[in-house]
């Protein structure tokens, strides 16, 4: 059965939805059967994978508020081996739509479960917050990967999210796992970036990922063409990290 992993970090501009979009693409790219699933209402890991969010039939919000099954929702391979649940702003009203519905913590979960068997991985990109559509991505996922910029306030909201991630254990989903940090935006250039990496190893317990993305304007240009880095530019070392993530999630995967 595929692995479910959520993209998550309440601080906003870290890195999460550029992870979520390129590791889907480098995993599709490495015959790997990805459902990327966007539970943000900027909607951005849609467009950038080439969904043009506002002329879809149906989205994530249609699922959450049970006006569309989950195969209606589907864009089918939007890339190759890449399925997506798109996303636009009509998703920020869900929040108070679910007010007062039962068992609002487990609405995509129910609905993933009904086709998680068609995929290696599903892939969902969370918002910046913990509200109830992070929630609904958490007790979906078998585990939450978390991008931390390098930058001065790396660790500022972690211990919150940390927090979280053992509340969700605890109360929501005994399965959770942890599946570690990935550091983004490091700059090769600054002493800073790589202070942040020493102090985050330093006084996180967690998994860290080998792999860490550099900073690269490759990975800022791409999503306005609607494309993963690994078709703007193979080349560029964003697109080089993120392959090297992906193999590190596939084999991190094999070992357990
Ligand atoms: N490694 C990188 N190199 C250069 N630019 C990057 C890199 N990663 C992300 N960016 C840029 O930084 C900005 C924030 O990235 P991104 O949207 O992925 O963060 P986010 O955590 O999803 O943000 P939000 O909290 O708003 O959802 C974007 O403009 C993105 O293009
Ligand atoms: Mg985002």
């Amino acid at each position: 059965m595929g692995r479910i992993i959520a993209v998550a970090n309440q601080k906003g501009g870290v890195g999460k939805t550029t992870t979520a979009i390129n590791l889907s693409s480098c995993l599709a790219a490495k015959e790997q059967k990805v459902l990327a699933i966007d539970m943000d209402p900027q909607g951005n890991m849609t467009s950038g994978l080439g969904v043009e969010k506002d002329n879809v039939e149906n989205t994530v919000y249609d699922l959450i508020i049970g006006k569309a099954g989950i195969e209606d929702v589907l864009c089918r391979e939007v890339i190759e081996n890449l399925d997506v649940l798109p996303t636009n702003i009509d998703l920020s009203a869900a929040e108070i739509e679910m007010i007062g519905v039962e068992n609002k913590e487990y609405i995509l979960k129910g609905e993933v479960a009904k086709i998680r068997k068609s995929y290696d991985y599903v892939i969902i990109d969370c918002p910046p917050s913990l509200n109830m559509l992070t929630i609904n991505a958490m007790t979906t996922a078998d585990s939450v990967l978390v991008p931390i910029q390098c930058e001065y306030y790396a660790l500022e909201g972690l211990s919150q999210l940390i927090h979280t991630i053992e509340l969700v254990q605890e109360r929501l989903n005994e399965n959770l796992k942890m599946e570690g940090v990935v550091f983004t935006m490091y700059d090769a250039r600054t002493n800073l970036s790589l202070q942040v990496v020493e102090n985050v190893k330093d006084n996180l317990e967690q998994t860290i990922y080998k792999t860490i993305i550099p900073r690269n304007i490759r990975l800022a240009e791409a999503p306005s063409y609607g494309m993963p880095i690994n078709l703007y530019d193979p080349k560029s070392s964003g697109a080089e990290s993120y392959m090297l993530l992906a193999d590190e999630v596939i084999h991190k995967g094999e070992e357990e």
